[in-house]
């Protein structure tokens, strides 16, 4: 039935103030009220359509992009948005585009690498987009060890110019988003060369098309690098091939905070560390992690509205069938999901908070932050988007069969965001990062320096090795200090026990290879600990609103004791719980998925979203799910005709062969 809510009675039944928690989820008033306002304004502009993707081929697809960014910015334009409201209307516009590496990597990676001259010079134009650029860093042959780029950039102080050349296939550059078709500029990472000396990989500004016909300049060879994964999703961005033969750039077109090259061709670096060079992705990796919340909760959003809609078995006396999310089995599933949304949220928050921190600190030449800030972006990059493209799967799975359908949205919401366990950096990879720095960190204990932020705890693990939990009923699993003392001794006791055996090698770097896997577990479970500590952190604000800050506490003990329950294990081996206490947080579990089911739906409503952003049959705000799914499937373009194209040349005449078979 059109314009009833299906759901009023689930609305009916939160314990909560569902508005409050809309603002907790959203960081403020403010956030909440401008994120409402650009929702809304892209869902109620037909411009801005998006329920025909899965049917457009690569051509009409990419097209219709670029439709929508080049109306997008006319729109943004017209109504004089901010920064802010303007980068929220993009995101609702919610297609892969050219201009996401623009605004999220090419801009960024001025603004962290250019000297003072360089951003008056490149900042206007990129930001009037007067110009549009990429980031154009991984090859053919090498994306993980940036070190190991080909690209060679080399000073010809005859010019005052640098040539960048690409000299073997495995040195094109390979996969930035933008480059293939749109880019009219690039920063390029290569090896510097001056005078015959490699000085590693740098960032340089390259215009790589014409600004009058688009066409390549002299030297230039690019395109698109072909289709990915799955059918609409992120083929709408143009990922690009690039080849440079010999091209020619103005020397003040390195980028040049961290080093710069002079007049003469001298190599000068300043007094900033060298890894700044890598500043960008530690940018990247960090919104990486609050859109991890917005993605996962998405899913979650879809599969608890569908949850409560769908229904099956247990009809007595004449009631309608049970709601699947009333089975205990269905909630053990979703609500660590919607949990985990909850917790990467505030960890997203929390990170970027560093994030500026590390900012702030840089501004004024110091760089002592910068190993953990780089430690915990990659770490909880890694950490949430693997949990995030495992739980949309895990939401189109709670779906049933029409979690399959596009029209759920899951499918299209899965294949947009996987590529986010490889891109900014490969998720083993970036843990391998985490245990190098927890390696370290442990390594330097006994020379007296004091372990801080996030490995803290490290600092007193004498004390960890030892401790033994003090739980003796379900309830004090509750207890925050109980939940962090068991994930800090497992983290320490992971850590201290890779160490102990990486001392045993003569050769540390075999030991890290060999112990790799053991290594990559520690490394989890210090990002583990990060999540959970900085959930309970949250809840030691001042949270408004009736009921808000009671399920967030029940939420941040289900994501701790699901993630104790899923790696008892780990918790076990290690001596820091005993299988008593394991099995208390089971039952402590059970009984907290009980409190979140009367107000699953209000959790959810809480973040806020339109049914366009969420394009989901699956997910309507109204539950009515299935007139719109029996409405949508008449759609689809196999039924715009009764028999289809295919049938009258292929199929008839192998019937009526079959048939005159029979008859022989
Ligand atoms: C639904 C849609 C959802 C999400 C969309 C998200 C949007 C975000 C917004 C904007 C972006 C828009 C679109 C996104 C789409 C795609 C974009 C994708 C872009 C890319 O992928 S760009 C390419 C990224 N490439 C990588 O990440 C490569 C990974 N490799 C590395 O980073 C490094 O090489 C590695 C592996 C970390 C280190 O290599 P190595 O072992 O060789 O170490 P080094 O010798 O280089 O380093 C030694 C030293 O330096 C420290 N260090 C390393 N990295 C950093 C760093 N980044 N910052 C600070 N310090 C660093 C390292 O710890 C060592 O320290 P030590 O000497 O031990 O003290
Ligand atoms: C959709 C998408 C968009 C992208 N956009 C951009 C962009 O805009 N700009 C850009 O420059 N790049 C971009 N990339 C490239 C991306 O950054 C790289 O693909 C990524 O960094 C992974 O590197 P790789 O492909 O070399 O993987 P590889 O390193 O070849 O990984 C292959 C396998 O080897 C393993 N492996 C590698 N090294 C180690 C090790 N030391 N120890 C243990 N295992 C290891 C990995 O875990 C993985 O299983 C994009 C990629 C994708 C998929």
């Amino acid at each position: 039935m059109e314009g009833v809510d299906h759901l009023a009675f689930e609305r009916n039944k939160a314990q909560f103030d569902v508005d409050a928690m809309k603002i907790v989820w959203a960081g403020s008033s403010h956030a909440l009220e401008v994120s409402d306002r650009m929702s809304r304004l892209v869902a109620s502009d037909p411009a801005f359509r998006k329920d025909n993707r899965a049917m457009l081929g690569r051509k009409e697809l990419f097209k219709n992009t670029l439709r929508k960014a080049a109306y997008a910015l006319k729109r943004i334009i017209e109504l004089r948005l901010s920064e802010e409201e303007a980068s929220m209307l993009r995101s609702f516009v919610d297609e892969p585009a050219f201009t996401d590496l623009h605004w999220g990597m090419f801009v960024p990676a001025i603004k962290g690498q250019g000297t003072e001259e360089q951003l008056k010079k490149w900042l206007p134009l990129a930001q009037k987009m007067q110009i549009i650029g990429c980031y154009a860093q991984t090859e053919l042959g090498h994306g993980s060890n940036v070190q190991g780029l080909e690209t060679t950039v080399t000073f010809d102080p005859k010019t005052d110019e640098f040539v960048i050349h690409s000299p073997t296939l495995t040195s094109s550059k390979w996969w930035p988003g933008g480059l293939g078709k749109i880019s009219t500029h690039a920063v390029v990472y290569g090896r510097l060369i001056t005078d015959g000396q490699d000085h590693g990989v740098h960032g340089f500004i390259v215009q790589l098309r014409s600004l009058d016909d688009h066409l390549p300049l002299p030297g230039i060879t690019v395109g698109d690098i072909g289709m990915k994964f799955g059918n609409g999703a992120y083929n709408t961005m143009d990922n690009g091939v690039l080849r440079f033969d010999h091209v020619r750039i103005p020397r003040d077109q390195m980028l040049m905070r961290v080093s710069r090259v002079t007049r003469e061709g001298k190599y000068v670096q300043s007094n900033v560390p060298r890894q700044l060079v890598y500043g960008t992705m530690v940018y990247v990796r960090q919104t990486i992690v609050s859109d991890a919340s917005t993605a996962l909760s998405r899913a979650v959003c879809i599969a608890t509205r569908y949850s409560a809609v769908r229904r099956q078995f247990g009809a007595t006396g004449g009631n309608p069938e049970s709601q699947v999310i009333d089975y205990k089995t269905q909630q053990a599933r979703l609500f660590p999901l919607l949990a985990s949304a909850y917790a990467f949220r505030f960890v997203g928050e929390w990170l970027k908070w560093l994030y500026t921190d590390v900012m702030t600190r840089l501004q004024a030449n110091d760089f002592s932050t910068l190993p953990e800030a780089h430690a915990c972006t990659a770490g909880l990059k890694s950490l949430t988007t693997s949990a995030t493209s495992d739980g949309i799967e895990e939401c189109r799975k709670l779906c049933g069969g029409h979690g399959y359908l596009c029209s759920s949205g899951l499918p299209e919401l899965f294949a947009v965001y996987v590529p986010t366990c490889t891109y900014e950096g490969d998720n083993i990879v970036l843990l391998l990062q985490v245990a190098r720095h927890l390696m370290k960190t442990i390594s330097q204990l006994g020379s007296g320096k004091k372990p801080v932020g996030t490995v803290a705890y490290m600092g007193r693990v004498e004390q960890l090795m030892e401790s033994r939990s003090d739980v003796q009923k379900a309830e004090d699993w509750l207890n925050p200090s109980a939940v962090l003392g068991a994930f800090e001794a497992r983290a320490a006791r992971k850590s201290v026990a890779c160490a102990k055996n990486l001392s045993k090698f003569s050769n540390p770097e075999e030991g890290f290879l060999e112990l790799s896997n053991d290594l990559v577990e520690a490394a989890r479970a210090h990002c583990q600990l990060i999540v959970v500590s900085k959930f309970i952190d949250k809840l030691q604000q001042d949270i408004p609103g009736k009921g808000v800050k009671q399920l967030l506490e029940v939420l941040c003990s289900i994501y701790a004791l699901f993630h104790l329950h899923k790696h008892l294990g780990d918790f076990l081996s290690t001596g820091c719980i005993t299988s008593k206490q394991g099995s208390l947080a089971n039952d402590q579990l059970r009984s907290l998925y009980s409190q979140v089911r009367p107000n699953a739906i209000g959790l959810v409503d809480a973040f806020n979203y339109t049914d366009h952003y969420l394009s989901s049959i699956l997910g309507r705000y109204d539950g009515n799910v299935y007139p719109k799914l029996y409405e949508e499937a008449w759609k689809d373009p196999l039924n715009d005709s009764v028999i289809p194209d295919g049938f009258q040349e292929y199929i008839r005449p192998m019937l009526k062969q079959q048939l005159r078979n029979a008859r022989l």
